[in-house]
Formats: C-alpha cells, sequence, structure tokens
C-alpha cells in the first residue's frame, strides 16, 4: 500500500514538479531551446506536424546553417545545410569510413531492404555500386529506360489524362505520378510490370505481368518502414515487432508477399539466362538490372531479391514527389509554363530532351525549393569537428537573397546552357561517393513526362490558393494529394 501511495506522490506530484522547473529553465542553443535532460523535445512534439518547415527555418536562422541536437544531457546529432559541412562528412570523410549509414538506419531498414545498395555499408556497398554504376553508364540501359518510359506515358499516362478531361472528374496527379513511377521502376529493375496505371485489357508495356498484390505490399511496406522512424520511443517498434502486432504484423505479412514474388521471378529469370537459346539469353542481359546483375556475377537469390527492392524503393517516390511539386509550382507560374511550351521539342529522343536546357532549369529549381529526399543522415564513427565554423553561410549567402523564390533562369548561362552547382549547395542527389545512381536516368523521366504533358495539357489544381501542406515519409509529399482538372490544351504555341 505504501509503495504505491510512494508512485502515486511521484507521478502526479513530483514528475509534473520537475517538468515545470525544468521547463522554466531552457538553455538556447543557437535557434533550439536546450532544456535540462529533456533537451529540445518539446519543440520537436510541438512541431510534428511541420517538421521539415520547422527545421528549414531553424538551420536559415543558425549563424552556420547548423543545430545542435541534445537529449540526457548529451550531444544526439547535428543537423546541417552547411555546404563545407556536407562535404566534410560526404566526401572527404567519407572515403576513410568515418562517415557510414550506420547501425540505427540500416536497422531500421533491415527487414525491407536487407542488404541492398542502399542499405549497405563497407565492402558490400562497395560491391554492389561498382556494377550498378557500370551498368548505368551504358547506353543499352539508357536506350531501355528511355523506351520503357516512351510505351508507358503513350499507352497509359496520355490516355488516362485524356480520359479525365473528357469526363472532366478531377484526378489525384501525385497518386497517378506515383504509380506510374512505379510500373516504370519496375520495368527498369527486374522486366515485370506490376500494370498500376493500365486499364483492363491493355498487353503489359514489355517484360511479364506482376500479379496485382506486389504493388500494394511494397506499397505498404515502404510506409511502415518510414514510419519506424517516427517512433518518440525509437525501439518501440521492436517491441511490436517482436509481438507480431499491430504495424509490424502488417509489414511482415507485406514483406513475405513482396519476397515470394521477388524469389519466383528471380528463379525463372535465372533460368532464361541459362537457357541453351543463347540468342534470347544475351538480349536479356542487355535489359533490366536484374538480369544484368544475374550475368555479372554468381550471386545469391537473396543478394538479388535485395538488389531488386532496393532499386525500385529508390525510383519509385522519388521522381513522382519532384514532379508533383513541379506541376504545383507551375499552376502558379503561368510564365514559366509559357517559357517551357515555346521551347519544347520532341518529348522523347535521348538527345532532343538533353537540349531542354530551360525545363531541366525549371525541374531542378523546383527540386531545390522541395527536395524529393529532403533529409538524409551519416553516422558518425570517431569524434570529429567539422568546419563550419570556420565561414558563416545563410541560405542567402548559398543562393541569393531570392533563395525562397521559384526562379529557373538562376541556372541558366548567358547563352542558357544548364549550369550545374556543385552536389553540397543542392544536394538533392546527395553529394560524394554515394551520390544518387539514377540521376540522369530521373532526369530523361522527369523531363519527357513533363514536356508530354505540357504540350497537350493544361492541368487547373482544384482549391487552389496557396502551398499544399507538405508530408515527410520516404519522400517529401503533397499531403493528402493534389487534385488536379485536366483540360486539352487548345491555344497554339
Ligand atoms: C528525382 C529523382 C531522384 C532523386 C531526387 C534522388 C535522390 C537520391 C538521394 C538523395 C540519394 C542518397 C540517399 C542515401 O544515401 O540516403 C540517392 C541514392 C540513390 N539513388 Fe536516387 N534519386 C532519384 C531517382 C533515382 C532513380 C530513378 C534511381 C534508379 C532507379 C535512383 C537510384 C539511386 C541509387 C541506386 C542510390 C544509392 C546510391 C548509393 O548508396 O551508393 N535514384 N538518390
Amino acid at each position: 500500500m505504501e509503495l504505491l501511495l510512494l508512485v502515486i506522490v511521484i507521478v502526479i506530484v513530483l514528475l509534473p514538479t520537475l517538468l515545470l522547473f525544468y521547463l522554466s529553465n531552457p538553455k538556447s542553443e543557437g535557434p533550439l531551446m536546450a532544456y535540462p535532460l529533456i533537451g529540445s523535445l518539446p519543440q520537436f512534439i510541438n512541431h510534428r506536424h511541420r517538421l521539415q518547415e520547422w527545421q528549414t527555418e531553424l538551420l536559415a536562422a543558425a549563424p552556420t546553417n547548423t543545430l545542435h541536437i541534445r537529449l540526457l544531457g548529451m550531444q544526439q546529432g547535428i543537423v546541417t545545410a552547411n555546404p563545407a559541412d556536407l562535404e566534410h562528412v560526404l566526401e572527404s570523410n567519407f572515403q576513410n569510413g568515418n562517415y557510414p549509414k550506420g547501425p540505427y538506419v540500416t536497422s531500421v531498414m533491415e527487414d525491407f531492404l536487407g542488404q541492398g545498395i542502399f542499405n549497405a555499408d563497407g565492402e558490400l556497398w562497395k560491391r554492389q555500386r561498382r556494377t550498378a554504376s557500370s551498368e548505368f553508364s551504358t547506353r543499352s540501359l539508357r536506350i531501355f529506360i528511355v523506351e520503357s518510359v516512351q510505351r508507358k506515358v503513350t499507352r497509359r499516362l496520355l490516355p488516362l489524362l485524356r480520359r479525365a478531361a473528357a469526363s472532366g472528374a478531377a484526378v489525384d496527379l501525385q497518386d497517378v505520378l506515383e504509380w506510374f513511377a512505379f510500373d516504370n521502376v519496375c520495368q527498369v529493375a527486374f522486366n515485370e510490370d506490376p500494370a498500376c496505371l493500365a486499364t483492363e485489357g491493355e498487353d503489359s508495356a514489355g517484360g511479364g505481368r506482376l500479379p496485382p498484390g506486389f504493388a500494394a505490399a511494397f506499397r505498404d511496406a515502404t510506409a511502415i518502414t518510414a514510419c519506424r522512424f517516427r517512433y518518440a520511443v525509437p525501439w518501440m517498434w521492436k517491441v511490436k515487432k517482436l509481438l507480431n502486432v499491430g504495424s509490424e504484423k502488417r509489414l511482415r505479412e507485406s514483406i513475405s508477399t513482396l519476397n515470394d514474388f521477388a524469389r519466383s521471378v528471380i528463379r525463372s529469370r535465372k533460368e532464361k539466362l541459362r537457357s541453351p537459346a543463347a540468342a534470347a539469353a544475351e538480349e536479356l542481359r542487355h535489359q533490366d538490372l536484374l538480369s544484368r546483375f544475374i550475368a555479372g556475377e554468381d550471386n545469391s537469390d537473396e543478394f538479388l531479391r535485395d538488389i531488386v527492392v532496393n532499386f525500385i524503393l529508390v525510383g519509385q517516390e522519388t521522381t513522382s514527389s519532384a514532379l508533383t511539386w513541379f506541376f504545383w509550382v507551375l499552376s502558379e507560374r503561368s510564365d514559366v509554363e509559357r517559357k517551357i511550351l515555346r521551347r519544347s521539342k520532341e518529348c522523347f529522343g535521348f538527345d532532343k530532351l538533353r537540349e531542354m536546357t530551360y525545363l531541366h532549369a525549371a525541374v531542378t529549381e523546383a527540386m531545390r525549393l522541395y527536395p524529393p529526399v529532403p533529409w538524409n543522415s551519416s553516422y558518425c564513427l570517431a569524434d570529429d569537428v567539422l568546419p563550419d565554423g570556420t565561414k558563416v553561410w545563410f541560405m542567402a549567402a548559398v543562393w541569393g537573397e531570392d533563395f525562397g523564390e521559384f526562379r529557373p533562369e538562376r541556372w541558366l548561362g548567358p547563352g542558357g546552357e544548364f549550369r550545374a552547382e556543385s552536389p553540397f549547395r543542392f544536394p538533392a542527389f546527395h553529394g560524394g561517393a554515394r551520390s544518387c545512381l539514377g540521376k540522369e536516368m530521373a532526369y530523361l523521366q522527369m523531363k519527357s513526362m513533363a514536356a508530354c504533358l505540357i504540350e497537350r495539357f493544361t492541368l487547373d489544381v482544384v482549391g487552389g490558393g496557396g502551398r499544399p501542406e507538405m508530408l515527410l515519409s520516404t519522400s517529401l509529399r503533397v499531403k493528402g494529394g493534389l487534385l488536379v482538372r485536366v483540360r486539352e490544351r487548345t491555344t497554339p504555341r
């Protein structure tokens, strides 16, 4: 009884008193407040619905665009947008092994991504990176990608938008772009078509056709894995996993569905590649990434499964996030849309797409303001000092006083040529040795879709008025989707 009373006194009287004492004695850590013991936790909780915007405001206000996160009296991490720090972490000190992805991120992602390129460190990462980067630089992969996008745009995306224009019904553009990207990246990763955007009776756009459960299982696994990062008590998901309840039970089921599909594709692809029909096998070797990995080395089914799942993940939500925000910005900036229209050439064709520098600049500018992968983390193995003390960078110093404005021209030289920026000032595709391997493929896909859509349709955002809310998941999404009404374009250029 006495023990129970003691517990009640502690919970009802003592804890709130201590909490009040701590809350009334915060220390200022730059723009963040640091309370004894609980650090900046109250501010994080207060801003949890707008973490992306809040952190951007804090970073802009911090003298070197760097924040120090404390909890239980200890430094828990550093958040930085300082180009010198990024170069230090992602390049200069990545090569000596001091900044791997680290155990926290890899353990959260491991059930879903296994030891694939996105989630691997050390030798395992190096090996996959070597093979993947040599494949990504081949002309044959580029052709395979351009043809796949072209088929899907003409057979699926354009008819879907024409139907929407005819019926006058609003469509969720973000949803359409996400399923489009998913169909497309599955084709590139393992030449199988989930046909998420296909209409009944439509032929598969090349390769095989996946059963419907695959896409839903992949979407669930991605969303639940991303949620693991958002628990207030970081290890809570491990308890749920152990008990096999709630979201962790659903994750286990989705991963098992994914694995069944992936393994059956891998088995049949291995058989085809080893088949006596050498010509057919030779042709396969120059197609999707899975076939290229099978042909290259003797890899286990588990390793190949991880590769496929990792490539689908990195390719699925990134391009759709970039295009969703891009089309929202365009809906507010008809001057930019008119310039794109005047300068657009054919919407397919590798060389024609390369020449569309204004469109390239406009897509890049949208990603500067709304990066599809808005945050990224590295783990510091040995004590280190970041170089941010030596210079004072404000976002304005990086991009100029108009840093918050959408201005594609900032990316163009006097002759209209595209001027690339240092990846540490514009880290949308990451920088250093782990930078994005699919950057060129992503631009090809985004530019060809944007050019095709802008040339044929006008998209009116339903509701309009003001920037949509941001939703942070594995990518930066629009909360609640982006509803648009579609009109076929009638005015000549
Ligand atoms: C707008 C589109 C895209 C953006 C903004 C983007 C951005 C990024 C970023 C920020 C990373 C680093 C992630 C990290 O290490 O935590 C990354 C890695 C990667 N991306 Fe992309 N990505 C895009 C599209 C693609 C596509 C379409 C593919 C290919 C299917 C792809 C393939 C990869 C790969 C393989 C990695 C891992 C590289 C490594 O760890 O060595 N990306 N990407």
